[in-house]
């Protein structure tokens, strides 16, 4: 067994779609589990229709139904240019229904209307792949992930019951390949015990690849994406980035951790405990080697690698009343930062003042004063970047920190992470 996961910029269009059967043509033996996101920027556009939907702005939400049914017809059109193909009728009626879904009550939980719609668009992009790859001749059957993946009812951030998870894949997956070489099915998408959607978090689809892959023993996963491999920098802020031919288990976990968004951090820890390794390959250019995640480390250090997280906010907190940083106070700000929902991507603490780094988007930083104001005065920094750099030397730092000041600092022997602005 293999799993192979095509994220958004894969099925982007009809073209693309193509390209993934002819991918598949590549690999004409053994059974195979693809994976697969919603196409193209629909996430977003999905997210954009629930919002309509809870502010109950009627004409926005039809709009924006329409816009996305456009969008898929366009491509399912060029796929299928005669109309008897079941997949018009399947796809007309999905969104009829979500048309319709304007009239009817909606729950009081915001996370849980979110992921019953949201994850619509991994459904049409799943049944409009496997009902192209079956014209075009490869042995395949649809898999609905929302009986496979077994979450708890943390919506939007599903957590994978894996036991039940486990045994979903044994009762109802595997038997499928009696029949049929590959399957194809919705990453990021999941299931309650009572059989409401859930998802797993933004991006998760290459995490559903890592589940599968973990509970059916698969021999590898491989992640098709735009770019060669993972690079040492992310090719939108860099030119000149550097293919890593082979990196660590461990060493791919750190990289995404602090922001390589190339994979998804959860992808890579179940593969480790298995052993199972995952392969990062362009889809652009399949023949070529991609990168290599596996279990050893004698490669990790070849290649300085690079993250930059733009847009940032470096706050301190400091007790109103006088008191030193200890770990009572440092036990109450994080109690409050994680009701808060604040993801922190760095932190420092001195006699005085606790600081933090957050994403602007993610957390509005006067909120936040706000909220901390009876206790702590906390100040705040914005439109900064951190910079991690992993496996650094003194060229790469100065390289990366050329007309920046540096606020705050922190070394340890593989990683050096800079908060910078500009000079
Ligand atoms: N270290 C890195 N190596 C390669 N790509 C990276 C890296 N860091 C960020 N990226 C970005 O990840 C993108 C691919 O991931 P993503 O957009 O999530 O793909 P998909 O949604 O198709 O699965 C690339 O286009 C690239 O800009
Ligand atoms: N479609 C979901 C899940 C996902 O992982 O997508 P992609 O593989 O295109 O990053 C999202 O955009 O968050």
């Amino acid at each position: 067994m293999n799993v192979f996961k095509f994220g958004g910029a894969s099925v982007k269009d009809a073209n693309a779609v193509r390209n993934v059967s002819h991918i598949l043509s590549l690999f004409p033996k053994g059974n195979l589990i693809v994976v697969v996101s919603a196409m193209g920027k629909t996430t977003n556009a999905m997210e954009e229709i629930v919002d309509s939907l809870r502010k109950k702005d009627e004409k926005r939400y039809l709009e924006l139904v329409e816009d996305r049914y456009q969008f898929h017809q366009l491509i399912v059109a060029e796929l299928f240019p005669e109309k008897h193909y079941f997949i018009h009728q399947q796809m007309d009626e999905l969104f009829e229904t979500l048309k319709n879904r304007f009239q009817l009550p909606i729950s009081d939980n915001y996370n849980f209307e979110y992921d019953q719609i949201v994850s619509l668009g991994e459904v049409l992009s799943s049944m409009i792949l496997e009902a192209f790859m079956k014209e075009e001749g490869h042995s395949t059957i649809w898999v609905d992930c929302r009986k496979i993946i077994r979450t708890d009812h943390e919506y939007r951030e599903g957590e994978v019951d894996w036991a039940k998870t486990q045994e979903l894949v044994n009762e109802r997956l595997l038997p499928l390949f009696k029949e049929k070489r590959i399957a194809i099915t919705q990453g990021f998408i999941g299931h309650t015990s009572e059989g409401f959607t859930t998802t797993l978090g933004r991006e998760g689809s290459d995490f559903t690849a890592g589940i599968l892959a973990y509970c059916t023993n698969a021999n590898g996963v491989t992640i098709w994406k735009d770019v060669p491999g993972m690079l040492n920098a992310d090719p939108k802020w860099f030119d000149d980035t550097i293919k890593l031919e082979k990196i660590s288990f461990k060493e791919a976990i750190e990289l995404s951790y602090y922001g390589a968004s190339v994979i998804h951090p959860k992808t890579i820890k179940p593969l480790q405990n298995k052993g199972i390794p995952l392969y990062v390959k362009s889809f652009i250019n399949p023949n070529a080697e991609g990168t290599v995640i596996q279990e050893s480390l004698e490669f990790d250090h070849l290649v300085p690698s690079f993250i930059f997280k733009m847009d940032q906010v470096l706050m301190s907190f400091t007790p109103k009343d006088f008191s030193f940083i200890v770990e009572e106070n440092l036990g109450d700000i994080f109690q409050q930062l994680a009701f808060y929902g604040v993801k922190i991507n760095l932190m420092q603490n001195s006699a005085l003042s606790f600081s933090i780094l957050f994403d602007r988007s993610k957390t509005e930083p006067m909120k936040l004063v706000e909220k901390f104001k009876d206790q702590y005065s906390a100040r705040y920094n914005e439109g900064l970047e951190l910079v991690t750099i992993r496996h650094y030397d003194q060229a790469t730092i100065n390289r990366v920190t050329i007309d920046k000041d540096i606020l705050l600092e922190q070394r340890t022997r593989q990683t050096i992470r800079m908060v910078m602005k500009n000079k």
